[in-house]
């Protein structure tokens, strides 16, 4: 695959209805006590689609996560991956004590994990902290080394739990738009939890906004994306993202 001048990954937009489904939510109600969270969410996510999933705080983005991990049961429905997939938390949860290298190559086994996880390295920007101890690295640096970590085993799915939130505002930057040429050449597609609406906008070919227990806003982003946050399809996108979320945009 391929990002062309306006961003556009590969030749056929990825996530498109002849594309298998990857991951789906079916029915799927979550009770806590006598509060429904998720009531009956219907979601299908097709093969290369990155999906980013908005909502106030409360409204049940991290609950989604956790049940299609497996983490939690749902109290009705169903949710499920169907490929192989991996996760990247908003911490990157090394270990201390194994080498940078070997964080990368956790899930892999045989005599090539250390040449795999070298150049994951280097398509993160990092083949120089190979044999560093993690405690060494900046934020932004171990999370890159996580999203390392997280495509050593090939996924094609990943549940992306607000991966950049506690990076600061110019190295989120950076991560987000490694994050696109990642995707460009591994190909996989995502469900990313995030707050921030410019990064749904930037990364995602569709946002889905959460609010009392339903699916409020499903935006599909038509190509050529706008990844530009200057255009004004970029600004008309996240103004209609600001108001399914409830925020007047005309004042400021
Ligand atoms: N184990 C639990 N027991 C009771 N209530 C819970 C539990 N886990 C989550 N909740 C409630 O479910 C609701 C949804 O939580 P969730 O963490 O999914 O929201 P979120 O949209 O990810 O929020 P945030 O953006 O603040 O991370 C919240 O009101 C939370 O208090």
């Amino acid at each position: 695959m391929s990002i062309d001048r306006n961003g556009t990954v590969g030749a056929v937009r990825p996530g498109g209805a002849r594309e298998p489904v990857v991951a789906a939510l079916r029915g799927l109600t979550k009770r806590y006590g006598p509060r429904t969270v998720l009531d009956g969410i219907d979601l299908e996510i097709r093969a290369g689609e990155l999906v980013a999933l908005l909502g106030k705080s409360g409204s049940g983005k991290t609950t989604i996560l956790r049940i299609l991990s497996g983490l939690e049961a749902p109290s009705a429905g169903g949710a499920e991956i169907l490929v192989p997939h991996s996760v990247v938390f908003q911490e990157p949860r090394l270990i201390p004590n194994k080498r940078v290298w070997k964080n990368v190559a956790l899930g892999l086994s045989g005599a090539g994990r250390r040449d795999i996880a070298t150049g994951l390295l280097a398509e993160v920007g990092l083949e120089h902290h190979r044999d560093s101890w993690p405690g060494l690295l900046s934020g932004g640096e171990a999370q890159r080394v996580g999203v390392a970590r997280a495509l050593a085993t090939r996924p094609r799915f990943l549940l992306l739990d607000e991966p950049f939130a506690a990076l600061d505002a110019l190295t989120r930057l950076d991560i987000q738009k490694l994050s696109l040429s990642l995707r460009a050449e591994h190909g996989f597609g995502a469900l990313l939890v995030t707050h921030d609406v410019d990064e749904a906008v930037a990364l995602a070919d569709r946002v889905i906004v959460l609010q009392d227990g339903g699916i409020a806003l499903d935006e599909q982003i038509d190509a050529p994306h706008p990844r530009k946050r200057s255009t004004p399809r970029f600004v008309a996108v996240r103004d209609r993202l600001l108001a399914a979320l409830g925020v007047d945009v005309s004042s400021f």
